[in-house]
């Protein structure tokens, strides 16, 4: 029997005519579960957001860089027991490589750095906005996929870094209205949770083990928590220890506790002292629970939420310092957020402060008679072209409306009214540009 041909398989074998689909069958116009269609509207909030992520990265002399939305899987296969993991929307293509649906984008950022190598002289600054991707059983009906902006500072070892990063933040928050009422960060360090294991002599790899189990607290129930510990060989009694310790709100408390010779404690100590420099202490609070989801994470960690508790974490980060030796690199130390494009909105709507975004459109040519088309078209071309004069109008925030009509054009002028104030003049067209 013929076999049925191959896309790309060379060869004699022929294929059939090609057969227009047959769609008698109505297709289902809605885009596949769990991903999200534009129109113009949602396209304009979606830019104007962007736009805001991309104007603060800058205001911080950050580089834009992209990646492919598709990567290998193995920079996602990490043994720490992530959602991330379970979550990953991978896949063998048709070369029996295994791919994946990037469902973050800090893994391709440590790549391409890998990829350079000295050729790019640190420190690194780069910046993204990019989609990332789940695969989640639709059981619970939430996204697969959604837009994530992430700032990088790479080759920074102490919390300069980290004090910049959550700067930009506040930044951007403030542009867009929200204030230290409505948001906060609640930050900790992950060498808290080290030094209290450190206690316990509990083995290296139950450490970002350990961070996961915890970051699940609240979400679980305590006695799950326990359970998951014990199981990394967490004893009970460092499991009672860390358990207490990851209770404390108060810097002094943790002081008490760890003593004040650690790295957590004096980092943090910095840390605070430099919010205060950039002008942002009302924004942030010591939290020890804080320890984020993700393994990577070696030293701060941090994230934004909304004070009424209604929402989600709206962005989180911290500092990486091993994530390319992980890849087989060198060790470089780096710190980073990520910012998700679906909560931020839901804080705006909550706060009735979404933008009002209509659609802007400069000039408007119409023709009022039938054979004026190709004037109009012309005119169009110049105002498209050069628009000067119009520039000017447009400072003084003028609507226009150009019309093309017989009378004025056989006098080689269009007229011109300014929308906002009915004002009406003619313009040579000779002098449109
Ligand atoms: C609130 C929301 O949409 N979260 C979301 C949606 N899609 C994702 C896709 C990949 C990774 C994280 C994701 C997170």
């Amino acid at each position: 029997s013929k076999e049925t041909p191959h896309a790309g398989r060379s060869g004699s074998v022929s294929s059939p005519p090609f057969q227009a689909a047959d769609y008698s069958q109505k297709i289902d116009v809605n885009p596949p579960k769990g991903t999200r269609d534009f129109p113009p509207e949602e396209m304009r909030l979606r830019n104007w957001l962007f736009q805001n992520f991309r104007e603060v990265s800058q205001l911080f002399g950050f580089e834009e860089v992209d990646y492919p939305v598709l990567e290998s899987e193995a920079l996602y296969i990490r043994k720490a027991g992530e959602e991330i993991r379970d979550q990953l929307y991978c896949f063998e293509d048709r070369g029996n490589r295994r791919v994946a649906l990037r469902p973050e984008l800090t893994p391709s950022l440590a790549r391409l750095v890998m990829q350079k190598g000295k050729s790019v002289p640190l420190p690194i600054k780069w910046f993204a906005v990019g989609q990332c991707w789940r695969y989640e059983r639709m059981t619970r009906g939430r996204r697969r996929e959604h837009y994530q902006w992430n700032m990088d500072i790479i080759g920074v070892p102490d919390v300069t870094g980290e004090a910049e990063l959550i700067s930009s933040i506040v930044t951007f928050f403030k542009r867009i209205g929200i204030t230290a009422r409505d948001v906060g960060f609640k930050i900790s360090s992950r060498k808290v949770l080290q030094e209290v294991l450190s206690f316990y002599s509990v083995p290296e790899t139950s450490f970002s083990k350990a961070c996961i189990i915890i970051d699940k607290m609240g979400k679980i129930p305590l006695e799950e928590i326990k359970k998951e510990l014990n199981s990394v060989e967490l004893s009970t009694e460092a499991v009672d220890e860390l358990l207490q310790v990851l209770s404390m709100k108060s810097l002094t408390e943790l002081e008490e506790k760890l003593g004040a010779a650690g790295e957590a404690v004096s980092e943090l100590k910095q840390l605070f002292s430099l919010a205060e420099k950039f002008g942002y202490s009302e924004w942030i609070q010591f939290d020890a629970s804080v320890v984020r989801g993700l393994a990577y994470y070696t030293g701060i960690v941090f994230e934004g939420f909304d004070r009424e508790g209604k929402l989600r974490a709206i962005c989180g980060g911290g500092r990486y310092d091993r994530l390319l030796s992980t890849f087989g690199g060198d060790d470089i130390p780096a710190c980073g957020f990520g910012f998700g494009d679906a909560v931020i909105i839901e804080l705006l709507k909550e706060r009735k402060l979404l933008p009002e975004l209509p659609l802007e459109v400069e000039n408007i040519v119409c023709s009022l008679d039938p054979d004026l088309q190709g004037a109009a078209s012309s005119v169009a071309t110049v105002l498209r072209g050069k628009g000067q004069v119009f520039k000017r109008a447009a400072r003084i925030n003028a609507r226009r409306l150009i019309l093309v009509g017989s009378s004025e054009w056989q006098r080689g002028m269009v007229s011109v009214k300014i929308l906002s104030t009915g004002e009406q003049y003619e313009v040579n067209f000779d002098e449109l540009g």
